[in-house]
């Protein structure tokens, strides 16, 4: 690969797709690493190996244009702004996207390769230029059982979600951290004192959190010590449009879209800090045994872990805070449900940073690398 922009690289996503790829040593098979911003153009971009070089503006089509790929983890208005200029200008390089704006388009392939490399390549074979991260809570849940998809063995998934702080931004994780920090401090005289009555601490944290003055700029609502059973926009027919992607992006990713499995549920916020669980629901399209299904899970792909269905192992490796900052998918809690044989459960944990958004960005660009 020649010249690859990197747009957005200093955000959270962005960081965490630099990191992953320092740890990689991916940049040694890029040519021309260049580094655009939107707000600190000339400023020293960071050092990849070969010395800082200024930051371009990413607002500049002429600039943008010199790239044979362009990585952007800037966010859906920066694509919906500039992806559609960049291609009626005629520029055909590859584009590839954390952000959820171009995801249905009908030339974009969504990329999580350990799942659905044979639709990767069958749109790099067609010519497709547009490459885009999924939904983080899909492509966790699709990482965790994409086995018993590729199977065949799913009819329905209901999923409900568990979903951490991080999936709705920087400013978010701070602000679930000072509600943390406020319930505390709210009770702290009570809590050092072993005689206080349990029930009045948790009036005081109570009153502390319904106060006017509890920091929920970001979250509209108390999360520390709560939660919010909803997660993006309202669609007419009652489900967000994070429940939404859940069926639309699983079958698009699988190139399911004209047979589409239907996969519904909740989405919750909840307090974890990056990482998002899933509690799910399959409706088998046949009675399997469990051992089978064990196998099916874990031989999808190498991040895939099954936890064996056991309290010790289940709460010591099966957490957010197991698994925060891996790229391990535990699946646990697999066991045949009372609704009947062909029903199985299963609970699923994974970095939403990671697989979650940029893992499948930087696995793209290998992609691209190798071809
Ligand atoms: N958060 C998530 O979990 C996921 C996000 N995405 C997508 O990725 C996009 C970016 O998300 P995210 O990384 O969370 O966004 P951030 O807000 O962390 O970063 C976005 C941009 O903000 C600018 N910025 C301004 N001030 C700062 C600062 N102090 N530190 C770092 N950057 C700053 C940077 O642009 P500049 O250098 O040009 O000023 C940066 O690229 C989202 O809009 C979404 O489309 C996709 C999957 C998951
Ligand atoms: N909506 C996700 C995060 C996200 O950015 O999703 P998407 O890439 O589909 O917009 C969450 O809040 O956890």
């Amino acid at each position: 690969m020649n010249r690859v922009g990197f747009v957005g690289w200093r955000g959270m996503v962005g960081s965490v797709l630099m990191d992953r790829m320092r740890a990689e040593n991916d940049f040694a098979r890029i040519a021309e690493p260049v580094f655009f911003t939107t707000s600190q153009v000339g400023q020293p971009g960071p050092d990849v190996g070969r010395g800082a070089q200024p930051l371009l503006d990413a607002e500049s089509l002429d600039a943008l244009r010199e790239m044979d790929v362009i990585v952007t983890c800037q966010g859906g208005d920066y694509t919906k702004s500039i992806h559609p200029r960049l291609r009626a200008s005629g520029w055909d390089g590859y584009w590839i996207d954390a952000a959820s704006a171009l995801r249905m388009e009908p030339n974009a392939t969504i990329i999580l390769d350990p799942v659905n490399g044979h639709v990767i390549d069958a749109a790099l074979d067609a010519g497709q230029r547009d490459f885009i991260g999924g939904n983080c809570t899909v492509s966790l849940m699709l990482m965790a059982i994409g086995g018993l998809f590729h199977a065949g063995l799913v009819e329905w998934v209901s999923a409900m979600t568990y979903q951490a702080a991080s999936g709705a931004g920087a400013k978010n994780m701070r602000e679930l951290l000072e509600q943390m920090g406020a319930l505390h401090a709210s009770v702290r005289p009570l809590l050092a004192d072993p005689a206080s009555a349990i029930l009045d601490i948790d009036r005081g944290v109570t009153e502390t959190m319904r106060d006017a003055g509890f920091p929920t700029a970001s979250f509209g609502a108390p999360l520390a010590g709560s939660l919010i059973p909803w997660i993006d926009t309202q669609l007419e027919n009652g489900q967000s449009r994070e429940e939404w992607k859940g069926q639309a992006e699983t079958n698009r990713i699988l190139g399911l879209e004209t047979a589409p499995i239907p996969v519904d549920g909740l989405c919750v916020r909840v307090g974890a800090m990056r990482c998002h669980s899933q509690g799910l629901t399959i409706k088998l399209t046949r009675d399997v045994p469990l051992p089978e299904i064990e196998q099916l899970i874990a031989g999808a792909n190498e991040w895939v872990r099954v936890i064996p269905n056991d309290r010790s192992l289940t709460v010591r490796e099966l957490s957010p805070a197991a698994v925060t900052g891996t790229l391990s998918v535990p699946v646990g809690r697999l066991r045949k449900m009372n609704l009947g044989p062909d029903y199985l459960s299963a609970f699923t944990v994974g970095d939403q940073l990671l697989w979650g958004a940029a893992e499948p960005l930087r696995r793209m660009l290998a992609i691209l690398a190798d071809r």
